[in-house]
């Protein structure tokens, strides 16, 4: 078992290098299975488990798959063909892998893909992905936990989303690539990251507009070709760095951060009377020991994202009164409030809201992450708390933060990552394993 302990607290100062965003090269690995003639070359791509996941499942098609030397680098070829099935055991792992299903129908005319896994977050249906594929000519069946898809060939269609899934925009929109006619997509999904997509899926040829805006428009083409692309920053890593400043009265620069991609995190911070300074170099924060009490409300983009949310959460428990947090995307998503609160942080859950009593004396306390971004607002209550913290349940970190722990430890916190035997015994652990060396 591993754990990553805090002493708290401290002030962070310092800079910090984000890394390629994990919701943007998640689909854009998915993307490649699309392509029939040529490699594809990705740069910034993070180190992350997730990653690890999406190429075993990309192999498992028969993709070649080859991390460079740099770890940092990936070369996919699928132009000989793919195989229709992903697999059980690797889709279960990662809710982002059933955005294959969309690059597999529209390339083989027929998919298996297991139903996904990921975090307990919320149920997470897969309805729209399937009405919208179902309306350009698929057909759907489940077995035993697959998907099973079919179609005569895919063929242009208007779709409207009844709500702008992420996810669903992006199997739609690959699908679409090699689909016959134009295909009309309503009420997208709007995130930076479908934009990346978009921006890839050109590039390989594909004939795509209005990726950012509410409705995007793709006429489909015979075939598509290999590319090279560097991933998007990571505007959630960024704005957790962002909120690590904030809540130690800390004074971060993060590195090659985009302030087009942070603008709902940078406008409540500064509400709460955190100092923003903006620049094409990157996001510096400057955080006080006076937060002022504002209320959050998660949206799909361009409201506040709901990724962020539990990090803000940390700092809305913090500020100088009483706050609400209301989260509209996923309906379980306040898991990490148990464990907030065996740190003494003050709170009732009400329907999707949540209501803080501000301003906490967060205390050290043996926690457990429940998902992702619950294990990085843990992390970071760790870095407020008086005395040790404990956080274990890693593996949800490892999902989406490469190097968090030797990240915060650069910039002046108390923490090490250490690896705990059957004995008790601790022994520290310096690096996460890359993705690269997880493949090998
Ligand atoms: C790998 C990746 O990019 N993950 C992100 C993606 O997840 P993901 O693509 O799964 O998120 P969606 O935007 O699809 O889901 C948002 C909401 O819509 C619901 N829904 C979705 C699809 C569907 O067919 N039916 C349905 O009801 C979901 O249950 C959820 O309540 O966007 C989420 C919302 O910004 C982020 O939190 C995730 O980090
Ligand atoms: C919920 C997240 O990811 P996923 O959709 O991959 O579970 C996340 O990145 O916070």
């Amino acid at each position: 078992m591993q754990q990553i302990i805090v002493d708290g607290p401290s002030r962070l100062k310092g800079n910090v290098k984000i890394e390629g965003a994990k919701n943007a090269v998640l689909p854009i690995l998915a993307s490649t299975l699309l392509v029939s003639k040529g490699a594809t070359y990705l740069s910034n791509i993070p180190p992350l488990s997730d990653v690890t996941t999406m190429c075993k499942v990309l192999s498992a098609l028969d993709a070649k798959v080859e991390f460079n030397q740099d770890n940092e680098t990936i070369e996919i070829d699928s132009s000989n063909g793919i195989s229709t099935t992903a697999p059980e055991e690797l889709v279960d792992k990662m809710r982002a892998s059933i955005v294959v299903l969309g690059p597999i129908l529209a390339r083989q005319q027929e998919a298996h893909v297991a139903m996904p896994g990921g975090c307990a977050i919320g149920s997470r249906p897969i309805d729209l992905h399937l009405k919208g594929l179902e309306a350009m000519g698929a057909k759907f069946s489940q077995n035993g936990g697959y998907i099973d898809a079919v179609t005569d060939g895919l063929h242009g269609a208007d779709i409207y989303l009844d709500f702008p899934s992420v996810g669903a925009t992006q199997n739609i929109m690959m699908a679409a690539t090699l689909a016959e006619g134009e295909t009309v997509i309503d009420n997208v999904a709007r995130e930076p990251e479908i934009v990346d997509l978009a921006n890839v899926l050109s590039k390989m040829g594909a004939n795509i507009s209005g990726a950012g805006t509410n409705t995007i428009r793709i006429k489909g083409v015979k075939e598509l070709h290999g590319c090279e692309h560097s991933i998007m920053q990571d505007r959630i890593e960024a704005g957790t760095f962002m909120v690590a400043a904030a809540v130690t009265n800390g004074d971060i620069f993060i590195k090659d951060a985009i302030v087009a991609h942070n603008k709902p995190l940078i406008s409540k911070l500064i509400e709460m009377g955190v100092k923003i300074i903006e620049s094409d170099e990157g996001i510096r924060v400057i955080g006080t020991n006076d937060l002022k009490a504002v209320d959050v409300k998660t949206l799909p983009h361009p409201g506040f994202p709901t990724d962020m949310q539990a990090q803000m959460t940390l700092a809305q428990l913090l500020s100088n009164g009483t706050t609400v947090m209301t989260e509209t995307v996923f309906e379980n998503r306040f898991m990490h409030f148990p464990e907030l609160g065996k740190m003494h942080a003050d709170y009732k859950v009400e329907g999707n809201s949540v209501i803080m009593f501000g301003p906490a004396s967060l205390t050290g306390a043996n926690v457990s992450a429940t998902d992702l971004r619950a294990a990085a607002a843990l992390v970071l209550a760790g870095l407020v708390a008086e005395g040790e913290t404990r956080v274990s349940n890693l593996q949800y970190l490892d999902r989406g933060y490469y190097n968090f722990t030797e990240k915060l430890r650069n910039l002046g916190a108390k923490i090490r990552r250490v690896s705990i035997d059957d004995n008790g015994r601790e022994s520290l652990v310096f690096k996460t394993v890359t993705s690269a060396d997880k493949l090998a």
